[in-house]
């Protein structure tokens, strides 16, 4: 299946079988343009459920009455396309229980439209930092079940899905949730496909500034471990609802690893908890996925564990002690290397420093600054 436009040909290859992670089979279709009309009223104002960088969200119900949601490119353009294509491309390949449900898409004239699983519980930042925070529909257990379907997504990308596939825009916007606050990693309009036996690529800079590994922002050095490094900003998230950078008076920026770090070498953990939780958490949940998240984010990429390894250790509820420095010309303080040795395994340290760099940045709106950088 395919279709094609002034400057690239994509191919959208039917859907693989199943694998062993699928719970269920999505098949996708070509809609026709007065389906997608008629399902969203003409893409009347009133449907309209949320903006991007691609364009406008349409809430719709099609004619067998199942609800979608529409997702319409604002403008042609070669990067839009490119958007659009892989988008298409790569959910059409996977299935996945923790992955949005591509439904199908159709294209023609100026018109190129993406047909998805309606979410009703909106994103994950809608809830976190959104017009849904006040509510506080995610409790202690929600965001455990949130962080791990999101994880599993993410290991199922990296390591089943053929070829692999790197996501490059993990980051809150881009979890959505289904009725039963069920993590479904969407938007994957940056994502790259990795050839067999190739351990990283060279390329522009995608992504979403304060959610980049600094290998990627610096270098354009993109792997596993760069998604690795954005879930793990995200795991952070999630547990502190905090943003992955702040404005601090004076209009420093701060990201969440330097704000957590003070409190993960004080052991001072209930510090990080989000204060919404009112203490209704799990203390050793909550130890456990800071730790997770600080290997995640560790400034080098060799020393982040897989998204395998962070399921198993959010699942099974252990991390691996490891060595950590803190970059003291970094963050000004005094190189931290506390190993006790007490099993109480506070006592780890994190290597640390560039990651810094990276969120040092104005905003967290979705950037490519490839060019930028060179
Ligand atoms: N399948 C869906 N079901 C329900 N709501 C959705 C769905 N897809 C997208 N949305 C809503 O539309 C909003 C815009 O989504 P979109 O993926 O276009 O942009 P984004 O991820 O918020 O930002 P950016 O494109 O800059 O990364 C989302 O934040 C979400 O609230």
């Amino acid at each position: 299946m395919g279709w094609r436009c002034c400057w690239c040909i994509p191919k959208v290859e039917e859907p693989q079988a199943n694998t062993r992670s699928d719970t269920k089979s999505y098949p996708w279709e070509i809609y026709s343009l007065k389906e997608l009309l008629s399902a969203t009223n003409n893409f009347h104002k009133d449907n309209k459920i949320g903006e991007g960088g691609f364009g406008s969200v349409f809430w719709g119900r099609t004619s067998k009455g199942v609800e979608i949601a529409i997702k319409r490119l604002k403008a042609i353009s070669a990067k839009a396309e490119m958007e659009f294509a892989m988008e298409v491309e790569v959910l059409g390949r996977v299935r996945h229980n923790n992955l949005l449900g591509l439904r199908g898409f159709y294209a023609g004239g100026d018109e190129r439209l993406i047909v998805y699983d309606y979410m009703p519980n909106h994103s994950l930042i809608t809830h976190l930092h959104g017009p849904l925070a006040a509510d506080v529909q995610l409790d202690w257990s929600r965001r455990m079940h949130i962080v791990v379907g999101s994880a599993e997504g993410i290991a199922y990308l990296h390591h089943e899905a053929s070829p692999h596939i790197i996501h490059r825009d993990i980051k809150a916007s881009n979890v959505l949730l289904d009725s039963e606050f069920q993590a479904k990693v969407a938007d994957f309009g940056f994502a790259k496909l990795i050839p067999e036996g190739v351990s990283h690529l060279t390329t522009r800079v995608k992504g979403t500034l304060g959610y980049l590994a600094p290998e990627y922002a610096m270098w354009g050095k993109v792997s596993e471990s760069c998604d690795v490094y954005s879930f793990g900003i995200l795991l952070l998230e999630i547990v502190s609802g905090k943003k992955p950078l702040e404005k601090l008076p004076g209009g420093v920026k701060r990201d969440i690893i330097q704000w957590a770090t003070p409190f993960v070498e004080k052991g001072s953990f209930d510090s990080i908890a989000d204060p919404r939780l009112k203490g209704r958490f799990d203390r050793a949940q909550l130890k456990n996925a800071v730790r997770i998240a600080l290997q995640c984010t560790d400034s080098n990429p060799e020393s982040r564990p897989s998204m395998v390894d962070v399921v198993e250790w959010l699942k099974g509820g252990g991390v691996r002690r490891k060595e950590v420095v803190f970059a003291k010309d970094m963050i000004g303080e005094d190189d931290y290397n506390h190993d006790d040795d007490d099993n109480e395994d506070d006592s780890f340290t994190v290597s640390r420093g560039l990651g810094l760099l990276t969120n040092a940045t104005p905003s967290t709106k979705r950037t490519q600054i490839g060019a930028k950088m060179k």
